[in-house]
């Protein structure tokens, strides 16, 4: 797609509507007092903020204008830092983002949103019964790991349930980091993959997130389930993410990200994902498509030549098809 992207959040529209008539000072103080934070969640305009180990709830200084600020983002604040109830602190900057996990909200919204900033990893989460396995929805996930710069990690929940050797056959080719979880298996393999890192955990409903989260952070269960101390609302009223601190990493939950638009996407994105087709692709004429039945196609010649594998070239066209919008897979909240 050509043009710009824009970048929205949510956020953004509720702060601009606030108005306020405060004349503002031309030669502003370059904040040289501020100190760093991270932002942990985001509610109609108030950002929650650790800084120095310490919560703190902050306002978008007007000074940002139409910036988003989104959980993961390393901000500097001023003002009250002192964390206690009714105190509001500032963000006078966001500094440079690491990596960007964007979603549409559907395949027709036009307009890109920013969920997480300077993430590691997208933890994959699928149950293999209760609900059945997603193949699309996992593919999707992938494909917007892939554009977001994340390292995938595909979870599957539930192998109390059902064997996990189908699904993990579906992705064998692609060389995917996976961990397998049940009801009371334990989890060293998870918090492995976790220790140090950030990422961010999507799924669709049922599959066994929360029962994740819960059993990593037992504490969690606590500021999860609690009224949110910034909106005095609970979190289930919230679709925005939360992180929390694990093993020297932070685990961001999306409770109401549970698909991506990727219509955005352009095959060559896509494709970039996958380094050894890559290097067939540069063979196709320009423009190409790369989908099953597209003449002149590099990858059906280097199939032909057996210099590719079939089941990563299927996959890979079932992630540039996913794209094209024909099916959103999971329901959204
Ligand atoms: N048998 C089995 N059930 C599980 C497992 N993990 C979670 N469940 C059950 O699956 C159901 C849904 O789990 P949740 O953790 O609420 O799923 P979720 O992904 O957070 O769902 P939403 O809150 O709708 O997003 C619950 O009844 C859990 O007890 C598992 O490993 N094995
Ligand atoms: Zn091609």
């Amino acid at each position: 797609m050509s043009g710009g992207r824009g970048y929205i959040d949510e956020d953004d529209i509720r702060v601009r509507a606030r108005g306020g008539s405060r004349p503002r000072t031309r030669n502003r103080p370059k904040h040289e007092d501020a100190r760093e934070g991270f932002v942990t969640t985001v509610d109609r305009g108030r950002y929650r903020c650790l800084v120095d180990g310490r919560p703190v709830v902050a306002m978008k200084a007007r000074e940002l204008g139409r910036g988003s600020i989104v959980v993961g983002d390393r901000v500097a604040l001023v003002g009250d830092l002192s964390g206690r109830p009714d105190t509001l602190a500032r963000v006078v900057r966001v500094e440079e983002r690491r990596s960007v996990l964007r979603r549409t909200a559907d395949d027709t919204d036009p307009v890109e949103r920013v969920i997480v900033a300077n993430a590691d990893q997208l933890v994959i989460v699928c149950a293999l019964a209760d609900p059945p396995p997603q193949p699309r929805f996992i593919d999707r996930c992938l494909v917007a790991a892939y554009d977001a710069g994340l390292e995938p990690l595909l979870c599957l929940t539930k192998s109390d349930l059902s064997d996990p050797d189908g699904v993990l056959a579906i992705y064998a080719s692609l060389d995917l980091p996976n961990v397998v979880t049940s009801l009371d298996g334990d989890l060293d393999d998870v918090r492995g993959h976790l220790a140090g890192r950030t990422s961010v955990l999507v799924g669709s409903s049922g599959v066994g997130k929360s029962t994740l989260v819960n059993r990593l952070l037992p504490d969690a269960a606590r500021a999860v389930g609690d009224v949110n101390p910034v909106t005095g609302r609970g979190r289930h009223t919230s679709t925005s993410a939360v992180a929390l601190p694990l093993d020297g990493g932070w685990i961001i939950d999306t409770p109401g990200v549970r698909s991506f638009g990727l219509a955005h996407i352009s095959p060559d994105d896509v494709v970039a994902g996958f380094p050894d087709l890559d290097e067939a692709v540069v063979e196709c004429p320009s423009g190409c498509p790369h989908t099953e039945g597209t003449p002149d196609c590099a990858l059906d010649t280097w199939l032909v030549e057996g210099r590719l594998d079939q089941a990563r070239v299927d996959s890979l066209r079932r992630l540039l098809s996913s794209r094209e919008g024909e099916d959103n897979t999971a329901p959204s909240a």
